[in-house]
């Protein structure tokens, strides 16, 4: 049912059909109302006429049988009156009151139905079956007219009852064809129209949905509709906005494809940027800019990194500290541009002479540190050596003059009581200044000069 329900609800054929048959069957009632109206009175006035008839054939019969008080005679009258099938009662009333006589549903004085039997006893039950409430009455005079009198001599009434259910039943079988008639011509209209409703309209309807919901909707394809006609109907016009709307969404979304792509790039780009200005940025945070080396920050970090692997493997580590000596007069003499050259070409050196598990550092101006893992601090100390020497043979030139320089350096080696970098620094660092005060260009082991201070 509901089911059925759901069909209706989403068959637009059926769903008119069902509103145009619903009108069409009220006008179609309505109609044959009134057409059985007419029926109805027709029927009544044929009645009437029938009745107006009766008279003529029964009223000599029924004089004859008063005027001689033949009961008998009046009896079997009237009862072929009764009979007739438009004759529910009749009565007859003598004007002497002998021959009186009445059989069926008649009126009495006051207007009440009262009941006879064909023998004219009176009864309680109406034997002709079809009630006697709606009675109507034909009423007319009996006269003898016999060959001794010159004149008609009223000898009473005669009255004829009939009733509306006989019209009725008369009708019932016209009003059954009718309602056949409509009811067989409504179905047939009713198939005939649905089916090309559901042709032309419902088919068609139900194939367009089915496509759209079949679509695709990254890529939605125009549709073609297997409709026979090629009238432009609302239809194909439906069909064809629908395909144009389509063509539509996919050149926006190809356009909206491409600006994503446009905007992917646009994204790859700036993360690329974005990357490159970070490892930029944690090359200055890491590294000296002049020389590439690490700076003094970097130095301190790494260090300490290295420091606490020495100390937990229990192993030797050296730092040597590198000052440029008298670099102020370099640069007085030759130009700021000629120190930092000085230093580019001082920093490639420690780092072509050095392993790559050294770490070298510029810790401010013209000072420089290195570690060495795994190193003690006499083979330090003749690294030092080593590069004091390369150090020194730089040779560079300004304005056709040739430009030297040399540098100090302290060594110091790690052990349990100098664990810290800073400690070590500050270690190297006063060797390197015993350096500085014997005459620059030395490398001094931090050893060498305690124990030289300590025979002091
Ligand atoms: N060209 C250049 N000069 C620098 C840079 N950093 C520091 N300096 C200079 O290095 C010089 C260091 O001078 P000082 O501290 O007096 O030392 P010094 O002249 O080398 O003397 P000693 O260390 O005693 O041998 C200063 O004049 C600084 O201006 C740099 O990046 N580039």
């Amino acid at each position: 049912m509901q089911s059925l329900l759901n069909h209706y609800r989403r068959s637009i054929a059926l769903h008119l059909l069902l509103v145009i048959f619903g009108v069409y069957f009220l006008v179609a009632v309505l109609v044959t109302v009134v057409q059985l109206y007419k029926e109805y009175e027709n029927t009544k006035r044929e009645f009437y006429d029938e009745i107006q008839t009766l008279p003529a054939t029964f009223g000599k019969g029924i004089s004859e049988s008063v005027w001689t008080y033949n009961q008998e005679l009046l009896q079997s009258i009237l009862q072929g009156m009764y009979n007739l099938p438009i004759v529910v009662g009749v009565k007859v009333k003598s004007l002497d009151h002998k021959t009186d006589f009445q059989i069926g549903a008649v009126f009495n004085e006051q207007h009440q139905v009262e009941y006879y039997t064909s023998k004219g006893i009176p009864t309680e039950q109406a034997l002709t079956g079809l009630g006697s409430n709606a009675l109507f009455e034909h009423e007319f005079p009996i006269y003898y007219q016999g060959p001794a009198f010159d004149q008609n001599i009223s000898l009473g009434t005669v009255t004829l009852y009939s009733n509306d259910q006989l019209v009725f039943e008369r009708l019932k079988y016209g009003f059954i064809l009718i309602l056949v008639n409509s009811i067989i011509k409504t179905c047939m209209l009713w198939i005939i129209i649905y089916f090309f409703i559901n042709k032309y309209l419902g088919k068609p309807l139900k194939e367009f949905t089915f496509k759209i919901h079949q679509q695709d909707t990254q890529s939605p394809k125009p549709i073609d509709l297997d409709i026979n006609w090629t009238d432009e109907n609302e239809l194909l016009v439906l069909k064809d906005s629908y395909n144009q709307m389509i063509e539509r969404v996919n050149k926006k979304q190809l356009e909206l494809l491409n600006l994503n792509q446009e905007l992917d790039e646009k994204v790859k780009v700036r993360t690329r940027d974005l990357e490159r200005a970070k490892e930029k940025a944690e090359q200055l945070a890491y590294s000296d800019p002049l020389t590439k080396l690490c700076n003094r920050r970097a130095f301190f970090d790494s260090g300490k990194q290295l420091l606490n692997q020495a100390n937990n493997n229990e192993s030797l580590l050296s730092l040597i500290m590198i000052d440029i000596d008298n670099f102020k007069s370099l640069n007085d003499t030759y130009g700021h541009a000629m120190g930092d050259k000085a230093l580019i070409v001082f920093a490639d050196k420690l780092k072509n002479s050095l392993r790559s598990t050294d770490l070298i550092g510029r810790l401010g101006g013209e000072e420089f540190a290195v570690i060495l893992p795994n190193i003690g601090e006499d083979e330090a100390t003749n690294i030092a050596q080593s590069l004091r020497l390369k150090i020194s043979q730089i040779k560079l030139t300004h304005e056709q003059s040739s430009v030297h320089f040399t540098a100090s350096m302290g060594v110091i080696e790690n052990s349990p009581q100098s664990s810290t970098i800073d400690s070590l620094l500050a270690q190297a660092d006063k060797a390197l200044y015993f350096s500085k005060g014997h005459g620059r260009n030395q490398v001094t082991a931090y050893s060498t000069m305690a124990t030289a201070a300590a025979s002091q």
